[in-house]
């Protein structure tokens, strides 16, 4: 699909898919930036998009940055609404405890995927409809051995 896309910042590279196929594509940073353990920042990419109505960009961790460095986005998945025409920020969390990320202006740091989404319509009911589920959620189908630790 086609997406209309500013760069706001010449010297950058657009955001790209690494591999055909790949859901997401990578954005890189405008900033410089070090984020001592524990710490978060909201850096600019040096675009700005518009997609079309009934589309959204969603902004996920890297899995190598996550995994190596504890880097991740604090409010993963970040949500681009259709008509945002800003510039995309990603708020960037250090996890780590003891290391601080270094980030180079350019550095890939988080993956956009663009997806369809539906616009609901919210009709409100005096009951709902019965589920094979029903009310049960956060872990009634069991959990893991390590919740018993934690009472
Ligand atoms: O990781 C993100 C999340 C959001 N945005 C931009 C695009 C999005 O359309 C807009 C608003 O995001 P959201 O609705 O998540 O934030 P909010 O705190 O509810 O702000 P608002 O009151 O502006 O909706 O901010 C980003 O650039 N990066
Ligand atoms: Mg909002």
């Amino acid at each position: 699909m086609r997406v209309e896309i500013r760069r706001l910042d010449p010297d950058l590279p657009l955001p790209r898919y690494a591999h055909p196929g790949d859901a997401g594509a990578d954005l890189v940073t405008a900033e410089d930036v070090v984020l001592a353990p524990g710490e978060r920042a909201t850096v600019r990419t040096g675009v700005a998009i518009a997609l079309p109505d009934g589309y959204a960009a969603f902004i996920h961790p890297r899995s190598g940055l996550a995994a190596r460095s504890g880097l991740t986005v604090v409010n993963a998945p970040g949500t681009v609404d259709a008509g945002y025409r800003g510039e995309i920020k990603v708020t960037l969390l250090n996890t780590d405890t003891a290391t601080p990320v270094k980030l180079t202006r350019g550095d890939r740091i988080a993956q956009m995927v663009v997806q369809r989404v539906e616009r609901a319509a919210f009709v409100e009911v005096a009951e709902l409809g019965d589920s094979a589920r029903g009310t049960g959620g956060f872990g009634s189908t069991g959990g893991h051995a390590a919740w018993s630790e934690r009472g």
